[in-house]
């Protein structure tokens, strides 16, 4: 049967033949009549047997009917953008989504995908502009008053409440922030302290090279890890010790390298060795850990030194523990609407300095107020794209792979 266009949004099981007739598979079909579909535009979907050597042959036959050609990367998506399908928090929650490795992560990436930050952007835009048209309507009736009106008392009480708001929104950018990327976690300390053995232990795999010489690991070492769901970077590094070996000295500055940027570090301890001495120390968050507990019991070390040994697993349940507790705490409500990338933070923060500044104007400077209260509404609105934000389009549907 040709010629006939499967009903609207069913999945109908057709012959996929080439333009001129050659059978090429039996697949599902599903045409999606714009504007109800993805994009908004007409679609079509052809469900076909997974092979390469299939795909390819229907990719080809496709090609042959003029007009068609494979889309870009992040194409669909962006096209959906444009045509007021989904806004762009929605769109980089989708991203999002189809990167999430950890329930954490995709629990955050559905709140922006299904809209819930965009509502929260949205209504603050709208109460920034009902505040500057309310200031601008008094501007016509300008009489020289230094004391708001009952209705300018209203406007400035949302204002106060706004930037209340913002802020609060502001502080859960860190939560997001480790949510979406990760917490990195460092281990590192003098050589031969056992941090591949650690690495190799928590991965429950081989990843790193453990031997008894000194100096043996000098390229970093990653493995990503799930903790409770949170995505956890582990990163072993080279032991720190003066040497003039060429490799190791390089791999010693990518240690250093490692631990400025950690978000937290752990800090094995040589044998003997106390917390809090060596160079660096107090920066970031730290962890110290007595190693080889087995053959190397402490007496001597302060309660906050976890002692473990990779050899009996001694140990590693508490230093665990006090891992969580450098993972974001979600107890208050919808703990995952909270910023989830730098670009959204960097525009709550112009948003939230135009207020203020507004909000900080004499009383009687209505037209600055009205143009900081502008500005602040535009910030939000580059979050969602709902303003001015052609420049920034390439970076966000860089993120996408073909088909999305
Ligand atoms: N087969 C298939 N599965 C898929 C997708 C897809 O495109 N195709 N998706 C790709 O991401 C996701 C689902 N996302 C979709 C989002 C919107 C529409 C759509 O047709 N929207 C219309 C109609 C909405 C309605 O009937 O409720 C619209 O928004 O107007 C389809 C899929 C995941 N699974
Ligand atoms: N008994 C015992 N030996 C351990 C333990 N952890 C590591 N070792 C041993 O200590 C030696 C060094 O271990 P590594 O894990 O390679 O030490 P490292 O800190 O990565 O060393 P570098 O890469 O040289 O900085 C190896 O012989 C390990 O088997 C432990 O918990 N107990
Ligand atoms: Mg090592």
């Amino acid at each position: 049967m040709t010629g006939s266009l499967p009903a609207p949004r069913r999945a109908e099981l057709r012959s996929i033949r080439s333009r001129n007739g050659l059978f090429l598979d039996q697949g599902l079909v599903i045409h999606f009549p714009g504007p109800a579909s993805f994009t908004g535009e007409d679609s079509a979907e052809l469900h076909v047997h997974g092979g390469r050597a299939t795909v390819r042959a229907v990719l080809d036959a496709l090609a042959e009917f003029p007009g068609l050609r494979a889309a870009d990367a992040g194409e669909f998506s962006r096209r959906a953008f444009h045509n007021g399908k989904l806004d762009l928090v929605e769109i980089e929650g989708l991203a999002d989504i189809v990167a999430a490795q950890t329930e954490m992560q995709r629990r955050l990436a559905l709140e922006h995908a299904s809209g819930g930050v965009s509502r929260l952007y949205d209504d603050w835009a709208r109460r920034l502009t009902y505040a500057r048209a309310m200031i601008e309507a008094e501007l016509d009736f300008a009489d020289e008053e230094d004391v708001p009106g009952a209705v300018g008392q209203t406007v400035r009480d949302d204002l106060v409440a706004l930037g209340g708001e913002l802020r609060a929104h502001l502080a859960g950018s860190r939560t997001g922030e480790i949510i979406r990327d990760g917490l990195t976690v460092v281990i590192a300390g003098p050589p031969n302290v056992g941090k591949s053995s650690l690495i190799n232990y928590l991965a429950k795999r081989d990843v790193a090279i453990v031997t008894d010489i000194p100096g043996t690991t000098r390229d970093i070492v990653s493995v990503d890890l799930d903790l409770d769901g949170f995505a956890v970077r582990v990163l072993d590094t080279a032991g720190i010790r003066e040497t003039d070996e060429v490799v190791e000295r390089e791999g010693i500055r990518r240690a250093r390298s490692a631990m400025a940027q950690a978000d937290l570090i752990l800090r094995l301890l040589d044998r003997g060795e106390m917390p809090g001495t060596a160079d660096m120390e107090g920066a970031v968050a730290t962890i110290y850990v007595a190693s080889k507990a087995d053959i190397h019991p402490r007496s001597d070390v302060a309660p906050s030194v976890v002692s473990v040994s990779t050899l009996t697993g001694d140990g590693i349940d508490g230093l665990l523990e006090r891992i969580r507790g450098h993972l974001p705490q979600l107890g208050q409500y919808n703990a995952f609407a909270v910023p989830s990338r730098d670009r959204h933070n960097e525009a709550l923060r112009l948003t939230l300095r135009a207020l203020e500044e507004a909000l900080s104007l004499p009383l009687n400077e209505l037209e600055l107020q009205a143009e900081n209260l502008r500005l602040a509404a535009n910030e939000i609105g580059r979050i969602t794209g709902r303003v001015d934000v052609e420049n920034l389009l390439d970076v966000i549907f860089a993120e996408f792979c073909i088909g999305k």
